[in-house]
């Protein structure tokens, strides 16, 4: 038996399609989403991520401005585009690509982010807010994996999840956005014992170690969901993620690709949120 192979790249397109009648709506009443991003230095792999958004982010005619500055800039100029940003009436959503140079403090930068314009959800008031059950800006990558196993009707209340990783992006989100679907959820990471037998009593099992192909069958339970947040580049230049595909989709039960899973729904888990923060502006403008 073999997974379903669940295509971010398909459930991205339909997501598309209710965005644009979203965005129809909002124009209607005079109102463009307005997304900045906020891109430091050259590095490729940021570049190819940023490409996309733009590129997804234009096909949907949002506002999208990108603000590249050099390597070499001071956190202070930063923090004033940053405050430019939080002041323009016609920005909904401000986001400031990881990784930055190591003069920049990126504590500093999230925060300095109105918490009502984060659309990263990386402040520590978005944080606040998605750990205390309240309406907040959630990140991106798991918002996009709750829409993915929405798309598959992968059952969550009750179920067993157990995440791999605890990034403050992925891991910690990801994790708090399963408890709140009433998932029982488990959140395991590199110094965790007997990882594979922990991993093996997840019917949601979440991968973002950044390991590449390190999670094998012998990790994943018959019939289990496996989602794969990994992003490598193996010996040969190949994008791999950090499940061993051929091997886990002999046992799973539904199981993400690298590329076409994960990463085109973290896209739109951010262009959801930037779509949202618009029409928050549309009711404000109401009252
Ligand atoms: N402030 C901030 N917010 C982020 O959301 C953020 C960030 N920094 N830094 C880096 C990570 C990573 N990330 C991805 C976005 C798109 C793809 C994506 O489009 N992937 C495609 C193609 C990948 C390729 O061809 O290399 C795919 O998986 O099919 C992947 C990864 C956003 N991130």
């Amino acid at each position: 038996m073999s997974a379903i192979i669940m295509s971010g790249t398909q459930v991205a397109q339909q997501a598309d399609a209710e965005f644009q009648q979203r965005i129809q709506h909002l124009k209607q009443r005079q109102i463009t989403p307005g997304l900045a991003v906020v891109l430091i230095g050259d590095d490729p792999a940021s570049a190819i991520y940023v490409r996309n958004k733009q590129r997804r982010a234009q096909k949907l005619g949002i506002n999208y401005q990108l603000h590249h500055l050099a390597a070499s800039v001071t956190q202070a100029e930063l923090l004033t585009l940053i405050q430019q940003l939080n002041q323009d009436p016609d920005v909904d959503g401000v986001m400031v690509q990881m990784p930055v140079p190591p003069q920049i403090d990126a504590t500093t930068v999230m925060n300095t982010i109105d918490p009502d314009k984060d659309v990263d959800g990386f402040s520590v008031v978005n944080v606040g807010r998605l750990w205390s059950g309240e309406s907040g800006n959630f990140p991106g990558t798991p918002r996009g994996i709750m829409r993915l196993l929405a798309a598959y009707q992968i059952h969550l209340a009750g179920q067993q999840a157990v995440v791999i990783g605890r990034s403050n992006i992925v891991g910690k989100p990801m994790a708090s956005l399963l408890l709140r679907a009433n998932a029982t959820v488990t959140v395991a990471h590199s110094k965790t014992r007997n990882l594979a037998a922990i991993a093996r009593q997840a019917d949601i099992l979440i991968v973002a170690i950044g390991q590449p192909e390190m999670i094998t069958a012998q990790y994943v339970k018959p019939g289990a969901t496996v989602i794969d947040v990994g992003m490598n580049h193996n010996a040969q230049g190949k994008l791999v993620g950090d499940v061993q595909f051929a091997d886990v989709q002999e046992i799973a039960g539904f199981i993400t690709p690298v590329p076409g899973g994960v990463g085109p729904m973290t896209i739109t888990g951010l262009l959801d949120q930037v779509i949202t923060l618009a029409e928050q502006r549309a009711q404000r403008d109401d009252h």
